[in-house]
């Protein structure tokens, strides 16, 4: 459990022994953000903006593992075009049939909502196997007047991500910390960088039922072993029995994307045309240097009565 008065006064005291992670806060405002580096060079930048990683870096900090559009806005104007943002309380357009989420924005207030960091936490062991942890906590308070009033539960979120050598993991923890019971969706909407769309391949979600969204919401069932992107792509695969997805360029493993108590992923390249309409995609033909993996509990809805806590997350491992 995070303590949330625990706040980081002295970050990296001095010690005696190997020096450990590094932890610095930087910018001011909405620009405000956290990078946490290894010994090693691995190295993790969140925007406390959403709690939006926007850089993770491994191979001793030599490879970057995130898309970030070159328009992305980074002072808290909206919602960041790539890295990791944070999809809650509902994924996608809200539904319009009266549901409780259906005054909030797509994708909900988790990515646009200014989140407090809350401290880090470190392990360091003689094989040079370190690792960071830093958390993030967005409650009711924190929301604007209006994602308040568009959705009135008390909530508590807090975000936890944790940098070691070869993979970063995201976790989040939900508790209801009002009367009534609340449903909400959550996902992490993760951009991943590649080099070349046409080689990249996605494995582990062989027999898998899926929701086409470029075909009119349609069911289909994924027939391949390895789904390839000739086009623009958004489908929601739910209930996925694997716990792994693999990215894969020209055949070669590049990434695995372990979900833990996440049952669906969505898969999402917006291809030509959708990449040049979106204003803060850039450049145009950034489409061919990202997939966006996102993993979720986007089918249905999550319930949590007054006190009851949900937590899920990923593991994304950089194979190089
Ligand atoms: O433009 P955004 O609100 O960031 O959404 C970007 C994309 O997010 C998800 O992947 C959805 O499945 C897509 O339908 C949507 O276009």
């Amino acid at each position: 459990m995070v303590d949330r008065a625990n706040r980081p006064s002295a970050l990296n005291a001095p010690s005696a022994a190997a020096p450990g992670p590094q932890v610095d806060i930087s910018g001011s405002g909405a620009s405000s953000k956290v990078t946490a580096t290894l010994p090693s060079g691995e190295s993790v930048e969140v925007l406390l903006y959403g709690a939006t990683v926007t850089s993770w870096k491994s191979d001793g900090g030599k490879a970057e593992n995130l898309w970030v559009s070159e328009k992305a806005a980074l002072d808290g104007s909206k919602a960041v075009r790539g890295g990791i943002p944070v999809v809650f309380p509902v994924f996608g357009p809200p539904p319009k049939d009266g549901h409780p989420t259906s005054s909030l924005p797509q994708h909900g207030f988790g990515r646009t909502s200014r989140w407090e960091f809350l401290g880090k936490s470190t392990s360091e062991d003689a094989l040079d196997s370190s690792s960071v942890k830093l958390d993030f906590g967005l409650y009711t308070s924190g929301l604007t007047e209006d994602a308040r009033k568009a959705w009135p539960f008390d909530f508590g979120l807090v975000y936890s991500v944790t940098l070691s050598k070869d993979s970063l993991q995201t976790v989040i923890n939900v508790r209801n910390e009002g009367e009534s019971s609340f449903e909400f969706q959550f996902l992490l909407h993760t951009y991943f960088k590649i080099q070349d769309i046409s080689k990249v391949s996605i494995n582990g979600l062989l027999g898998v039922e899926y929701i086409d969204k470029v075909l009119n919401a349609s069911t289909h069932q994924q027939s391949d072993a390895s789904l390839t992107i000739t086009g623009e792509v958004d489908r929601v695969y739910a209930s996925i029995p694997q716990d792994t997805t693999t990215i894969l360029e020209s055949g070669t493993p590049r990434f695995d994307v372990v979900r833990d108590n996440l049952s669906d992923t969505v898969v999402w390249n917006p291809w030509i045309e959708k990449a040049k309409a979106m204003g803060d995609f850039s450049p145009d033909d950034g489409y061919k240097n990202m997939i966006c993996v996102e993993v979720g509990a986007v089918k249905g809805w999550q319930k949590l009565e007054k006190g009851e806590v949900f937590e899920g997350g990923q593991t994304i491992k950089s194979l190089l």
